[in-house]
């Protein structure tokens, strides 16, 4: 009866827009979650765009964030794909972008079965340690070029920690073929760039047809991501087959689960090629440890109280996951790394399967839902002084109703949080804590003379900088 009613009930406000193309053009291509931010100052926390003929809601307080797509995950855990993406490159087989259902919590499952299997932390954690100590090494070596040693402990973590394979540099052929698939993906992806996303109708034309020359591209990236899918997983396979295989998601899974289905197998296959491309994408662009060496530079009080707690902590030695717990101040600080500039700052849309109410609005069935997690981790009345890093807003809890984890938002929400967060949590922890035992950072400066902002369409990233990065004492 309620949703029988909710007709007569309005959509959210929202701000007008053209016909047929709606707010499409409006909404900038880059850090439109700080354009979001701005129209909810005028039209609210529940806010309504229509993209093309297609609903879109923002929701842009906590309240409206864990009303809907915590408390009623149920019907708010679908995932909008498009037709280019999803259908035609294959996307909409895998994890992250399947509705939700059955087949999704079975990926799921096994994707958390992998990643934190009881008696397997261990053996992470010891290759995460290893790995930390070889980036430190080689930013003694050459600090200048700390970017590319960024990406080259969180490509070859990737590589190690899903298949067991060892990389020594960016230019492996495993590394080249992920990264130019996924760039292939982000193409198709891209809103706008082609035509079957607005007229799905389109994607039913034989690929011959002058014009359709989007489905072979399509074909050609979706041949291109299995193939690699298919090599990794093989070279995995065939080290467990033979007895040779060093400890892996993968490989543990293959070990212990020797009577698995050829279905459990396919699954198996996706979810590892997922496991690969989330660790990529989301620690290489995403650039968590970029925002720490710039928050670094630019807090050097915050970098001085982090050492002088690691440096009371571990001593002359390599820090170490056990010590986490004895390191409030550094907690406090990735927490403040996390929420100054969130790396999904819209999280991943999600898509409401039917019609609902909520605060007096009607949500129509199939309405995209963003979350604008950046607007929850710069609101004052949750994070007072927002734009500056503050990690002892975290140490004093006086007031329970401000300075939320915000590891709670930034890594998504309901039944489609982040599956990688407890791994991506101590990968920032370890590396963050060994170059603080390690260097000084300084001198934050952009390579375009001007002030450090960060950019992007959906994933959030420093601009180029520069930073001085000076060894705190001598080797040996
Ligand atoms: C700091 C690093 C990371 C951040 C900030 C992050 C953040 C996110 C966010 C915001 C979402 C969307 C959740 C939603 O729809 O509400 C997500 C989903 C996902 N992430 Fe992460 N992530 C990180 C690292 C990782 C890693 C290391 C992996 C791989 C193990 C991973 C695998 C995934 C997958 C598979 C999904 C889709 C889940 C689903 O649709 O059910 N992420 N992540």
């Amino acid at each position: 009866r309620y949703i029988r009613n909710s007709k007569r009930l309005p959509i959210p406000p929202g701000p007008g827009g053209l016909p047929l193309l709606g707010n499409a053009l409006q909404i900038p291509k880059e850090c439109s979650w700080l354009t979001f931010t701005e129209w909810a100052k005028t039209f609210g926390p529940i806010m309504y765009l229509s993209i093309i003929g297609s609903p879109v809601i923002v929701l842009s307080s906590r309240e409206a964030v864990i009303d809907l797509l915590e408390k009623k995950s149920l019907i708010y855990s679908d995932r909008p794909v498009a037709p280019m993406a999803g259908e035609l490159a294959g996307m909409q087989k895998y994890t992250s972008m399947l509705s939700y259902g059955h087949r999704h919590r079975k990926g799921r499952k096994m994707m958390l079965g992998m990643l934190t299997g009881i008696g397997k932390a261990q053996g992470v954690h010891t290759a995460q340690e290893a790995m930390a100590a070889t980036f430190i090494s080689r930013l003694r070596c050459s600090p200048s070029e700390y970017r590319a040693h960024i990406h080259w402990l969180v490509a070859a973590s990737a590589l190690e920690l899903t298949y067991g394979i060892r990389s020594d540099s960016s230019d492996d052929p495993y590394q080249l073929a992920i990264v130019k698939a996924m760039e292939a993906l982000s193409e198709t992806m891209a809103p706008g760039a082609y035509l079957v996303d607005a007229i799905p109708s389109l994607k039913y034309v034989p690929e011959w047809l002058p014009g359709a020359s989007f489905k072979k591209r399509a074909r050609e990236v979706a041949d291109n991501l299995s193939s690699i899918e298919n090599r990794l997983f093989r070279v995995t396979r065939e080290q467990v087959d033979r007895g040779e295989a060093r400890q892996s998601f993968v490989a543990n899974f293959l070990t212990e689960n020797g009577d698995a289905t050829p279905e459990d197998d396919e699954l198996c296959r996706e979810v590892a090629i997922q496991i690969y491309a989330g660790i990529l994408m989301l620690l290489q662009t995403a650039s968590v440890l970029l925002s720490f060496f710039l928050i670094m530079a630019q807090y050097p009080h915050v970098q001085r109280n982090a050492q002088i707690e690691v440096d009371a902590v571990v001593g002359d030695r390599s820090p170490q996951y056990s010590d986490r717990k004895f390191m409030p101040y550094l907690e406090a600080l990735l927490k403040e790394v996390y929420r100054w500039n969130p790396v999904s700052p819209l999280a991943m849309p999600h898509q409401v399967r039917h019609e609902d109410v909520y605060a007096g609005y009607r949500i129509p069935a199939g309405s995209t839902i963003l979350a604008n997690t950046w607007a929850l981790t710069h609101d004052p009345e949750l994070y007072p002084d927002p734009d500056e890093v503050i990690p002892e807003r975290y140490l004093d809890g006086t007031d329970k109703s401000l300075n939320p984890d915000p590891r709670d938002f930034v890594f998504g929400y309901g039944r489609r949080v982040c599956p990688g967060k407890t791994l991506a949590d101590d990968t920032v922890f370890i590396v963050a804590a060994s170059v603080l035992a390690a260097f000084t950072i300084s001198d934050a400066t952009s390579l375009k003379g001007e002030k450090i902002k960060y950019r992007g369409g959906i994933i959030s990233h420093p601009d180029d900088f520069t930073c001085t990065i000076t060894p705190r004492r001598p080797v040996g």
